[in-house]
């Protein structure tokens, strides 16, 4: 009888959300080139056209019946796990028997400790992933080691590896201890529930960028930075064909945009997304709204279906000469396409590494939850953009907006922003370029693991 090809075989499992699938696409596509089966699993409350593979990445999609109606994300985790744990060692196996390759690892969404409980189970290698900055993912760590007592009482406040940061710059849910959030709290701390017992952890950023948070939070237990998890073709191209994430749980306005942008000059356009979560609030929606049109550049701006109502009235039909207003963008293509001078960002983590992979400034208006931190150090660390400051009823105004993007557009900082964003795109592509720092601990992961299959494979023969 023929011998069966032996082959490593890994499950990656993203928490669906549309910030953490990215990523966690990037990197199955990563692994798969290093010569790894890999088979993304991704449960949905929707119903997805999924594709059945992504280039050599096999997806499954497992339809997850928690109740998406829940008022708070801390209880649609809770619901997630309850519905989604039970089912899930069963499908690890069924993996194996459907490609004839048992699953000898499971790659995790760190937002889901709890399935390194069902990799131990089963036998199998586990690795956290972690779709937040190294710098956000500190301060959870402190608090997870009660370094950092919340409620907190002093301000600014030490995190090691961090420049000092005010209550602004913290992540939300630290000082913003709504009912809501306290639940969201104990979601992101317990991140590091299982920190020194999983194999191996990810983090999506590169050393170059975060170098001193990263070495910090080294210190503690080995960390792989392994980004930015973007498309190839935006940094080294070494996989071929890779132009996109490929799994989108909206529709892109794909040839709208595109063509539009064509027709404008170099840099000439403001780009503006809050990513696929946040919601903002009416008022705050026509002030943006009011201070793009002063600002008299021409302006994409997604605004997803959800949110259209919030827009002002005849604020579109009065909109058309300067600007394009889309439910969904294909966010990469826009951000490196040329006409795009700006990105007015909410700073979520996947937005914020496109833009300094793309070398795009950016305008930095944070929303909750990680982004504030990101937006600091936009402007405070890697000096590619500016912060706009919210009033005292935390709106961010028309006349702030024009400033700040007028800075970004036309002045001398402006400038020196772009020349520190051409830096941090070259840092990227050489984080993920053959041999870069990126690149060599996904290649240390792909053989480590394969070698471990082969030597249990091999004791069991
Ligand atoms: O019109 C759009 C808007 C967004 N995107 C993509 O959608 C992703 C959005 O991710 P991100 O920028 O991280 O924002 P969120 O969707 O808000 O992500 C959530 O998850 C992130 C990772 O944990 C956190 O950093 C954020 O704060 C959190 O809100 C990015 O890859 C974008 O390229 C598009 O393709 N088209």
């Amino acid at each position: 009888m023929e011998k069966q090809e032996r082959i490593c075989h890994v499950a990656v499992i993203p928490y669906p959300a549309q910030g953490h699938i990215n990523p966690m696409i990037q990197f199955s596509k990563q692994l798969a080139s290093k010569g790894l089966q890999v088979t993304l699993v991704i449960f949905s409350s929707q119903t997805l056209s999924t594709p059945a593979s992504l280039g050599s990445v096999k997806v499954v999609t497992v339809s997850d019946s928690s109740d998406t109606g829940s008022s708070s994300i801390g209880d649609l985790l809770k619901q997630f796990q309850a519905t989604v744990a039970p089912k899930l060692p069963q499908l690890v196996v069924e993996l194996g028997i459907s490609s004839g390759h048992p699953v000898s690892c499971l790659v995790y969404d760190s937002f889901m400790p709890w399935v390194l409980e069902i990799a131990r189970q089963l036998g199998l290698i586990g690795a956290s992933f972690f779709t937040q900055s190294c710098a956000v993912s500190s301060v959870y760590y402190q608090i997870h080691e009660g370094q950092l007592k919340i409620p907190l009482e002093k301000f600014p406040v030490s995190v090691p590896g961090l420049p000092p940061l005010d209550v602004d710059e913290l992540p939300s849910f630290v000082h913003d201890m709504e009912s809501e959030y306290s639940s969201i709290l104990t979601v992101v701390v317990n991140q590091f529930l299982n920190f020194r017992g999983a194999d191996w952890v990810f983090v999506n950023s590169f050393n170059t960028l975060e170098e001193e948070v990263v070495n910090c939070l080294a210190s503690q237990r080995s960390i792989k930075p392994i980004g930015p998890m973007i498309p190839s073709v935006y940094l080294d191209r070494q996989l071929e064909d890779d132009t996109e994430y490929g799994l989108s749980l909206f529709k892109p306005a794909l040839d709208g945009c595109m063509q539009w942008l064509e027709s404008k000059e170099t840099g000439s356009v403001v780009y503006v997304s809050f990513g696929s979560m946040a919601a903002l609030g009416e008022e705050q929606m026509a002030e943006i709204a009011w201070g793009l049109r002063r600002s008299d550049c021409y302006f994409l701006w997604v605004v997803r279906e959800s949110e259209e109502k919030k827009l002002p009235c005849n604020f579109v039909e009065g909109s058309s000469e300067k600007g394009l207003i889309v439910t969904w963008s294909p966010q990469l293509e826009v951000l490196s396409h040329k006409s795009v001078g700006c990105f007015v960002t909410h700073c979520g983590w996947n937005s914020t590494l496109e833009a300094l992979s793309l070398g795009v400034p950016m305008v930095a208006m944070p929303q909750w939850t990680d982004q504030p931190t990101n937006a600091k150090y936009i402007e405070d660390v890697w000096r590619v953009g500016v912060r706009v400051k919210a009033n005292e009823k935390g709106i961010v105004s028309k006349e702030e907006l024009e400033k700040c993007t007028r800075e970004v557009m036309e002045g001398e900082r402006g400038s020196e922003m772009r020349r520190n964003s051409e830096k941090w795109k070259k840092l990227a592509k050489t984080a993920m370029g053959e041999g870069g720092s990126s690149d060599k601990n996904i290649t240390e992961f792909a053989a480590k693991i394969a070698s471990k299959f082969n030597e249990t494979t091999d004791s069991k023969a």
